[in-house]
């Protein structure tokens, strides 16, 4: 079991709920509001929490994680989404984080979960943990009127707009976000009651002078209603196939109107509906300017816009990976092409994944070919770190190119071709939320 430094000791933090939080507001500079605190409902489960406490027993750093089913290509995965790390500022860089981590991926291991994942705080915390950038996110700023190119059936669909109410769209907004991710890497899912809350709370101070949130939704007609999401409207329209979360903040310059659309999240089912939703949104009275969530960067919406270059693009990494336990990892998921290749793993914090790997695909399900993976003496393939292994695990990266930054060694001709098309998978990852 990792020991922290010396005068510092682990603790539990299930009594000690206030403090936790503390050591965040501390770690983050956030303020604790209390008309915030009173409709944001807490999401941590206490028993995946950690506290370190210094020796005049004040709390210094604190984690915890989600138990999440990953989707990964063909498959999902256990997985351990690690959150809240904080260590204050007084007792920063002493090597607490160092500690927690280690003491993460022990209890991670032991419940099971072969992966972990993360949206960091600063980009450059945590790859020195082995955690690879495994997908990227765009955020878009587009003009009010882009163009979109047609999609058949979209104005067949049937619009409808409400004040967002969590008690009313609580289940279609669930339904619709896993219908809509789909076979989609990293589209991790709000699995428990307060996960789903917290994604829908919308308290004043957090709506920095826009209106409260809105729910658009797209149904087909009742006639038509396939099941897909098994979702109706609340009026009992017919299926609901795609909504968006947003809010407009009301803007005046010189007697002009210049309000923006900020998008909080949007999915959809298939393309009619993301277009309907694209069209309504992007064609909003006295607004000038939609913001979007973050999308994945193969998005229906930069496939539609008609001139891609109007608009202002921003990509930024979204999950981050760890393979804690490599064999169960690189065998839970699938492969887009047959392979056969003795790995050469670095992982200075975790041993047990160190060394050479045969990754051998055996069999294939719908295409996707199912792997085994087991320890050899062969002379390996290819040279890689774990950091670029949680990197390419969700299909969004490719190893071929990491090895002009060395990042990725081949030691057989065309290995690294041959890993790269069965490593990567059609639909680049991404989670359309933090967690
Ligand atoms: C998944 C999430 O929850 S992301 C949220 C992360 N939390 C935050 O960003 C809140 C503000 N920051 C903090 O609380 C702390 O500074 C932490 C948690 C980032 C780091 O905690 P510390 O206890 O200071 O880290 P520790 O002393 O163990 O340092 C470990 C290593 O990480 C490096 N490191 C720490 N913070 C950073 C950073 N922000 N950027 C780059 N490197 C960092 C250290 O330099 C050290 O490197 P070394 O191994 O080469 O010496």
């Amino acid at each position: 079991m990792t020991t922290p430094p010396a005068g510092y000791r682990f603790v539990d933090a299930k009594d000690r709920q206030e403090e936790f939080f503390d050591v965040d507001r501390m770690a983050f500079g956030m303020t604790s509001e209390p008309e915030v605190d009173a409709v944001v409902p807490v999401t941590l489960d206490w028993d995946r929490t950690l506290a370190v406490e210094d020796a005049r027993g004040r709390f210094a750093g604190v984690h915890a994680s989600f138990p999440f089913t990953m989707p990964v290509p063909g498959a999902a995965v256990r997985t351990s989404g690690l959150t809240w790390v904080g260590v204050r500022p007084d007792h920063r860089r002493r090597g607490l984080l160092q500690a927690m981590i280690s003491a993460h991926f022990e209890r991670s291991l032991s419940r099971g979960e072969p992966v972990s994942a993360l949206f960091a705080a600063e980009a450059g915390i945590y790859g020195r943990f082995g955690y690879g950038s495994a997908a990227d996110d765009v955020r878009l700023t587009l003009d009010r009127g882009a163009a979109l190119r047609d999609v058949a059936g979209s104005s067949d669909l049937t619009l409808r707009l409400d004040p967002l109410d969590p008690a009313v769209h609580g289940d279609v907004v669930d339904a619709v976000h896993r219908e809509a991710g789909r076979g989609r890497p990293g589209w991790i899912t709000r699995d428990t009651e307060v996960l789903r809350a917290r994604h829908l709370v919308d308290p004043p101070a957090w709506r920095r002078g826009g209106e409260p949130l809105r729910i658009v939704t797209v149904s087909a007609p009742a006639a038509d209603a396939a099941g897909a999401t098994g979702t109706r409207t609340p009026a009992g329209e017919g299926e609901v196939r795609g909504y968006a979360l947003f809010r407009r903040t009301e803007r005046w310059e010189h007697g002009r109107a210049g309000s923006t659309v900020t998008i909080r999240e949007l999915a959809a089912v298939d393309a009619a509906a993301a277009h309907r939703l694209w069209s309504f949104l992007l064609d909003l009275d006295l607004t000038v300017t939609v913001e979007t969530a973050m999308l994945a960067v193969d998005d229906a919406l930069t496939h539609l816009l008609v001139d891609p270059r109007s608009t202002t693009t921003r990509l930024q990494d979204n999950v981050w990976v760890r393979l804690l336990d490599l064999p169960a990892a690189l065998s839970a998921r699938r492969y887009a092409a047959p392979l056969d290749l003795v790995l050469d793993v670095t992982d200075d914090r975790l041993p047990a994944n160190a060394g050479t790997w045969r990754l051998r695909t055996t069999t294939s399900d719908a295409g996707a070919h199912v792997a085994e993976v087991e320890r050899t003496s062969a002379p390996a393939d290819v040279s890689v770190g774990v950091r670029e292994l949680g990197a390419a695990y969700l299909g969004g990266r490719s190893l071929a190119a990491m090895q002009p930054a060395g990042l990725a060694v081949e030691h057989t001709p065309g290995a690294l071709v041959a890993a790269t098309a069965a490593f990567r998978w059609p639909l680049a990852p991404v989670c359309s939320w933090g967690w």
